[in-house]
């Protein structure tokens, strides 16, 4: 399976270049693109992220910004010459951030001769649940609330979104069919779930839409992380 077909970013979670470029290298060609997070990045930052974009792999860029439209649209406007494939931002920046976020993607990608990077949205972490929600004030449960900001990402310009397996549905219906689903929460059948609570097989979510799979430690931690990568690309077929 070449990775232009194969939908599996597999997430760097580490502080550590050597062992991010290590397993960047081991899965070329065995996943379809790699995750750069927080947590790497703010460890290596941009020289750490061409170390990983040199395996030629598309990279998901995933900082999730959350700030005034300008300085997201400054934040966007410093990571976009990097060429990332997928961009996150928090969708409660509101439309106004969302705009300016989706819009400067798109310029900066042209003044860079680069493809436009997916601006995806985060609606409601999947770490949170209707009780925390009220307590911040949001009555709505989380459906009602994930729904809404999908529909709010959609409107204002976000090419879509990042959800958990069990929003797939609920987030289609809220945007169109044509918004990027990026899905977390992924455990091929018996791998540990560890601390990811409401999880899908990589088919199941495949089937039910999702259009990217993130998954992590059921690749990173496996004994042979290349073997791991494959039997789930197997399963997909
Ligand atoms: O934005 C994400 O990627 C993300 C959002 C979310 O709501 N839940 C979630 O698990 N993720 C990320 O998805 C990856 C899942 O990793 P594993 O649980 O090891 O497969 C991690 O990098 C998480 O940070």
């Amino acid at each position: 399976m070449t990775h232009t077909h194969n939908p599996v970013y597999c997430a760097l979670d580490t502080t550590d270049t050597a062992e991010a470029v290590r397993l960047a290298k081991m899965l070329i060609g065995h996943v379809g693109g790699l995750k750069v997070g927080l947590e790497y990045y703010c460890a290596n930052g941009t020289d750490g992220f061409k170390r990983i974009a040199e395996t030629g792999m598309p990279i998901f860029l995933d900082l999730k910004f959350h700030d005034i439209p300008n300085t997201v649209a400054g934040a966007i406007r410093a990571v976009a010459p990097l060429g990332p494939k997928i961009l996150t931002i928090h969708t409660q920046g509101g439309p106004e951030m969302m705009r300016r976020a989706a819009d400067t993607a798109a310029e900066q990608a042209e003044k860079h001769g680069l493809t436009k990077p997916w601006v995806v949205g985060v609606t409601i972490l999947t770490s949170l649940d209707d009780s925390d929600l009220k307590a911040i004030g949001v009555a709505d449960k989380v459906a009602d609330q994930v729904a809404r900001l999908a529909a709010l990402g959609a409107s204002s310009g976000l090419d879509g979104m990042v959800c958990s397996p069990l929003e797939i549905a609920l987030a289609r219906r809220a945007t169109h069919k044509d918004f990027k689903l990026v899905v977390p929460g992924i455990r091929p059948a018996g791998s540990a779930v560890g601390d990811q609570k409401r999880v899908m097989t990589p088919k199941e979510a495949l089937t039910a839409g999702a259009d990217v799979l993130v998954i992590g430690r059921p690749i990173t931690q496996a004994k042979d992380p290349q073997e791991a990568a494959n039997l789930i690309a197997a399963s997909l077929l």
